[in-house]
């Protein structure tokens, strides 16, 4: 019998005790500067057509803003809204004074300019981070001014839990470009002195560039697509991917990440499950995200 166990299990990143915590604090948080300021912190959720799998993530926010015990009030508009319906409503909610936070839930109709839509929400209740000015105080390093996006926010936590806040010397590899997922996170890895790499579609050789990570963030929306082989030893992994799957093809049905978990999870020294890593943080960081921007009072 080989003595020698070269099989090794990496350490599975809790996302949602994680995210309790975060939300626990927010409460306690929220508790307080209540009673020193009389303000509930309130947000705002757009959702325009009837997208089932924004439904979800709508009611899921709904229900934890509630359990925050912040306001929350959710704005519903059929698919055949024009822009400036939206657009309207925007300008509305950025003089509300019961709310502190506005969330347009993406993808949006194609025929409406989400452009346009992003950009007319007040800076200080872009609690998404998706507006230029957020954007730029980030990139800038302007880090704690800036509106962080949610699921980098919460990826970054969870990294930090494991190698520290300073990450001077390590290689992080991000999978992926998009606005919402990739490039905050690569500012946000970079703010903390990891080297960064971003590899998209047009990338060449994605496995050897992720074997040189040691954080290794996959974002790209392609089930499974990080297979064991493709990481370091040792490296710590945050599969950001929600991909929703049927039976066959030799996988289980439901959702997956980005990553071939199994295969990962005797590669890497920790890893984040989908579901429960890094969609509960989204979660939680919104709500966070919500009460700084109350806290701010819309500055910015
Ligand atoms: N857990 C959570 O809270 C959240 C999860 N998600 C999930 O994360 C994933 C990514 O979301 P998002 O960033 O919005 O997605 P986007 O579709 O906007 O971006 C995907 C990125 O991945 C790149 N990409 C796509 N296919 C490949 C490939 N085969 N090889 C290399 N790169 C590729 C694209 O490259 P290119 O730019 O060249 O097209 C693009 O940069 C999705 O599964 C989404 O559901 C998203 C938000 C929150
Ligand atoms: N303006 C905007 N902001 C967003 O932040 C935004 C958005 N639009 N559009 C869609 C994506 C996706 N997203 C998720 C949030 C939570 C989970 C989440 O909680 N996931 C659970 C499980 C969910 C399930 O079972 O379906 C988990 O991973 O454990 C997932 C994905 C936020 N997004």
């Amino acid at each position: 019998m080989n003595m020698i166990d070269t099989r090794r299990s990496a350490a599975i990143i809790d996302g949602r005790a994680r995210a309790r915590k975060v939300l626990e604090d927010v409460k306690s948080q929220a508790r307080k500067w209540k009673a020193k300021s009389g303000v509930v912190p309130g947000i705002a959720v757009v959702i325009v057509g009837d997208n089932p799998a924004s439904a979800i993530y709508v009611a899921s926010k709904e229900k934890t803003a509630k359990e925050c015990g912040f306001h929350s009030r959710i704005e519903t508009r059929p698919a055949t809204a024009s822009t400036s319906e939206i657009l309207d409503l925007l300008g509305e909610l950025n003089v509300a004074p019961d709310i502190h936070g506005i969330l347009v839930q993406l993808p949006l109709p194609t025929h409406i300019d989400a452009g346009k839509v992003i950009q007319a929400i007040s800076p200080g209740k872009d609690v998404d981070g998706f507006h230029f000015v957020n954007v730029g105080r980030l990139a800038t390093g302007a880090v704690d001014g800036a509106i962080v996006p949610c699921t980098p926010a919460g990826a970054i936590l969870l990294i930090g839990d494991i190698l520290g806040p300073d990450l001077s010397g390590r290689r992080a590899v991000v999978l992926g470009r998009s606005n919402i997922v990739g490039k905050p996170m690569a500012n946000l890895l970079l703010a903390a002195n990891a080297t960064v790499t971003v590899a998209h579609s047009r990338s060449h050789d994605l496995a050897a560039l992720c074997r040189e990570a040691d954080i290794l963030v996959a974002a790209v929306g392609r089930p499974e697509l990080v297979r064991g082989h493709w990481i370091k030893p040792g490296a710590v992994v945050i599969d950001v991917g929600i991909n929703r799957v049927q039976t066959g093809e030799g996988r289980r049905a439901g959702l997956v990440g980005d990553v071939a978990f199994e295969e990962a999870q005797s590669v890497a020294g920790a890893i984040t499950p989908v579901p429960g890593g890094v969609g509960p943080m989204t979660i939680a960081m919104l709500m966070a995200n919500t009460l700084n921007a109350a806290i701010r009072g819309g500055m910015g």
